[in-house]
């Protein structure tokens, strides 16, 4: 038996980092069985995934030590990874639950890698869905006077589980730039509109008023300000004047749900990289 890592890395790009790199995993008996890379020309750095095949005493620790004199050669931010680990998720939710919906399907038909450790909400409504699946629920209604525990609480949950993201799956409260800080890259929402178009709340009667002929929808990394995060990844739809706001809203839900599971696909899958307020994405 093999055990595959997924190494990813990021610095400035210069010669020797591929060569570098990949006669390291050579030598450590390595099998390369993706490689993607990306070299950004506006900021002059380099972007590499490489998913391997190990013989399975090959720990990430032993690769993470093995490359820490190329680490510091090139500056590099590096990370490694194993492919076998189920990543622990917390998904937050308010009254719409469509995208949590989809999130536990794509879960259970086993095309989302992940474990649900817990299902928050500042609403009542999911607890069945929760106590349905066997997922901790926790109802943390959320007031101006609530709000400072209610993020201590979210904290503490995420380092109890050993939660590795936490997903915004329609999530209607905005969190304090404090929590964005301590969680940051850490945190996707779903943004109902093609961003960056309609920010904010209420994005498809923004829409409606505006006679947009597509909506959309965006997975973003959640930063201090409002639905500006990294995008991940959107999908559009072709809409009519004949529309209402609510005929926007169900047309809407699909875009939403598919799009939120990619990006949490995506980030869980290590194809996920940060360049500055944008992404690199290797789907
Ligand atoms: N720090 C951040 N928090 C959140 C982000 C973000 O990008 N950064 N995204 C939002 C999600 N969102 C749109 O996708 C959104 C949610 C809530 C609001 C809003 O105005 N909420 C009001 C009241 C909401 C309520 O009454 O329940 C508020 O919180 O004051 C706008 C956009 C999730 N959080």
């Amino acid at each position: 038996m093999a055990t595959r890592h997924i190494i990813t890395l990021s610095c400035e790009d210069r010669p020797g980092i591929v060569a570098g790199l990949t006669t390291e995993l050579y030598e450590a008996g390595g099998n390369i069985a993706e490689s993607a890379q990306f070299f950004d020309r506006q900021s002059g750095r380099f972007f590499l995934r490489i998913a391997a095949d190990f013989a399975d005493g090959v720990s990430c620790e032993s690769l993470e030590q093995r490359l820490s004199p190329l680490v510091e050669r090139f500056g590099m931010g590096l990370a490694v990874s194993d492919a076998a680990r189920r990543p622990k998720i917390v998904v937050m939710v308010s009254a719409f639950d469509h995208a949590l919906l989809h999130l536990l399907y794509q879960i259970r038909v086993g095309w989302l890698n992940a474990e649900v450790v817990a299902i928050v909400s500042n609403h009542e409504a999911s607890r069945q869905t929760a106590e349905a699946a066997g997922v901790a629920f926790h109802y943390w209604p959320v007031t101006k006077a609530t709000k400072a525990d209610q993020e201590q609480r979210l904290l503490d949950l995420v380092a109890e589980t050993g939660c590795d993201l936490v997903v915004l799956a329609r999530y209607m409260q905005i969190l304090s730039d404090d929590l964005s800080r301590k969680l940051s890259g850490r945190v996707i929402n779903i943004h109902h509109s093609f961003l960056p178009s309609f920010k904010g709340a209420k994005p498809y009667h923004q829409a409606h008023q505006r006679g947009v002929k597509l909506i959309g929808a965006t997975a973003h990394y959640v930063t201090a300000d409002l639905d500006e995060g990294p995008i991940i990844e959107q999908e559009t739809e072709r809409v009519s004047h004949a529309l209402s706001p609510d005929d926007l809203v169900a047309t809407g839900r699909d875009i939403e749900a598919r799009v939120l599971a990619r990006a949490v696909k995506l980030h869980l899958e290590g194809r996920v990289m940060l360049n500055g307020t944008r992404t690199v994405v290797f789907g």
